[in-house]
């Protein structure tokens, strides 16, 4: 149900796929004139005749700046070309030879400005925190700059974890010319909010020969009902409910909401609207009906000895698990190993700290080796959002809109995996994905103040969207 979306390759991945293709024939010298044509054309478009600076750093980077430099000029632009350092690579000092124009001092270009500013100065290769006064030179023209384009990624990001490594300035590039694939910090909070647009400039990688492991979030593919189908087969959901009605009332609109058949809160009291959610007491044997298709707890549930006695009940049960909340506070991930069916935790950063610790390496890492730890599919959730499967799958949201941050977003979400955790037919790391997905889509189709209510009146449009 996951239709495979954009690889994200590592600094380390980019450079074994750029080793296969030299060793199938191909030159770094070729790439780069491959690289260097793809943010030509881009330049040239978006330029619309506009007169273009393009800083150059000591690497390939900056060797792919030069040959777009070069094209450009053949193109009849106005280009001016700054070097930081002189090139360190042979491919980029070949690379500057054949740019026939003069290269500036960096400090006078910047005094200078341009229309267009192309940042060519560092890329994968950017190892160690940029000198301050460097960073702060090239964040002071993007924003000076009618347009600025980053080739690769914008020089002050690591590439793997979308960290800045520069000053803590926060203008974003308008375009991001992405190399061969994007990488960590085209998709990963803060860096993806300095990329602008990102584009990705084929430099001849054969999809079939790079690491497809790890992907930004494409549309899930979920099938329609059918004449065939019935309640039960559209997924029932159980919802575990506590003390905080609210939330758990939530988690069950939305997986309503989010397609299911039948949802169940074990939370008891008097029927009010939605009638459609069935409400009965929580007694041990609950979940015992065969017909559940996934059980959601946390959302409301409490952090007392009742909340940990339901945690329990619900983790020996043979259904698919959802755990948020509260119900992560009471979770020892040790314990998922014995479970037989599947089991989706989706905590924000705290939860995941207080779970897992605060380990090194990009949120990416970070959640793939927690999944692999726990044996339960991570929904690591924040600005940006990375969904990893302990087979080392996974797929990351790019930030969705800010007007998530509000009270109740969370219980929509757990709602929203639990209807698709529900379907018979559905994997847990596609359930997952997909869940996330129709959360963030409604998200962003609303785009405007809501309450976490509306936000899961609005996922039918957003299901819509994923029927194709
Ligand atoms: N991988 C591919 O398939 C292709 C990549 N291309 C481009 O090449 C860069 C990566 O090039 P690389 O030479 O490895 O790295 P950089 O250009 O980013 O710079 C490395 C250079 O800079 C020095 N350095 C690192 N950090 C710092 C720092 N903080 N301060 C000062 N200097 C620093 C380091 O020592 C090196 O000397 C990739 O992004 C693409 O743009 C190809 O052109 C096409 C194929
Ligand atoms: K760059």
């Amino acid at each position: 149900m996951i239709v495979p979306g954009d690889p994200i390759l590592t600094a380390a991945q980019m450079r074994a796929a750029e080793g296969r293709l030299i060793a199938a024939g191909s030159s770094v010298g070729e790439l780069m004139e491959r690289a260097g044509a793809g943010i030509a054309e881009w330049v040239h478009r978006l330029a619309a005749g506009s007169d273009v600076l393009i800083l150059c750093g000591p690497g390939n980077n900056g060797g792919d700046g030069y040959v777009a430099a070069r094209l450009l000029a053949g193109r009849g632009m106005a280009v001016r070309v700054a070097a930081l350092a002189e090139p360190r690579t042979d491919a980029a000092a070949q690379a500057r030879a054949r740019w026939n124009g003069p290269v500036e001092p960096f400090s006078d270009a910047i005094a200078a400005g341009s229309a267009v500013f192309v940042d060519a100065v560092f890329g994968t290769g950017l190892s160690r925190p940029l000198d301050p006064t460097v960073a702060r030179k090239i964040e002071a023209l993007a924003p000076s700059a009618r347009l600025a384009i980053a080739v690769d990624v914008p020089s002050f990001l690591n590439s793997d974890t979308g960290e800045n490594l520069g000053s803590d300035a926060v203008t974003p590039f308008d375009v991001t010319l992405a190399l061969g694939a994007l990488k960590p910090a085209h998709v990963l909070h803060p860096g993806a909010s300095r990329c602008g647009a990102v584009r990705v400039v084929d430099i001849g990688l054969d999809r079939a020969d790079i690491p497809a492991s790890v992907a930004r979030t494409s549309t899930p593919s979920i099938a329609k009902p059918q004449p065939s189908t019935h309640k039960y087969s559209r997924g029932m959901v159980a919802v575990v409910g506590g003390p905080m009605h609210g939330a758990s009332e939530l988690a069950a609109l939305s997986a309503y909401r989010a397609g299911a058949g039948y949802v169940l809160l074990l939370t008891g009291g008097l029927p009010h609207p939605p009638h459609a959610i069935v409400r009965q007491r929580w007694s041990a044997d609950a979940l015992a009906d065969e017909r559940i298709g996934a059980v959601v707890v946390g959302p409301g549930l409490g952090r007392d000895d009742r909340a940990r006695e339901k945690l329990d009940v619900a983790l020996a049960t043979a259904h698919p698990l959802v755990i948020d909340g509260d119900a992560l506070h009471l979770l020892d991930p040790g314990r998922l190993h014995a479970r037989q069916a599947p089991t989706v935790l989706t905590p924000h950063a705290g939860e995941f700290a207080a779970l897992f610790g605060e380990e090194e390496g990009s949120k990416i890492v970070r959640a793939q080796a927690a999944a692999r730890r726990s044996n339960a599919v991570l929904v690591f959730k924040g600005a940006d959002t990375v969904i990893a499967s302990p087979d080392g799958r996974a797929n990351v949201l790019p930030a969705a809109t800010p007007w998530l941050s509000v009270a109740g977003t969370g219980d929509v979400l757990a709602g929203a995996i639990g209807a698709m955790l529900a379907q018979a037919n559905h994997a847990p790391f596609e359930a997952a994905s997909a869940g996330t997905w129709l959360h963030a889509t409604a998200a962003n189709m609303l785009n405007r103040c809501f309450l976490a209510d509306e936000l899961a009146d609005a996922l039918p449009y957003a299901l819509e969207r994923a029927h194709g």
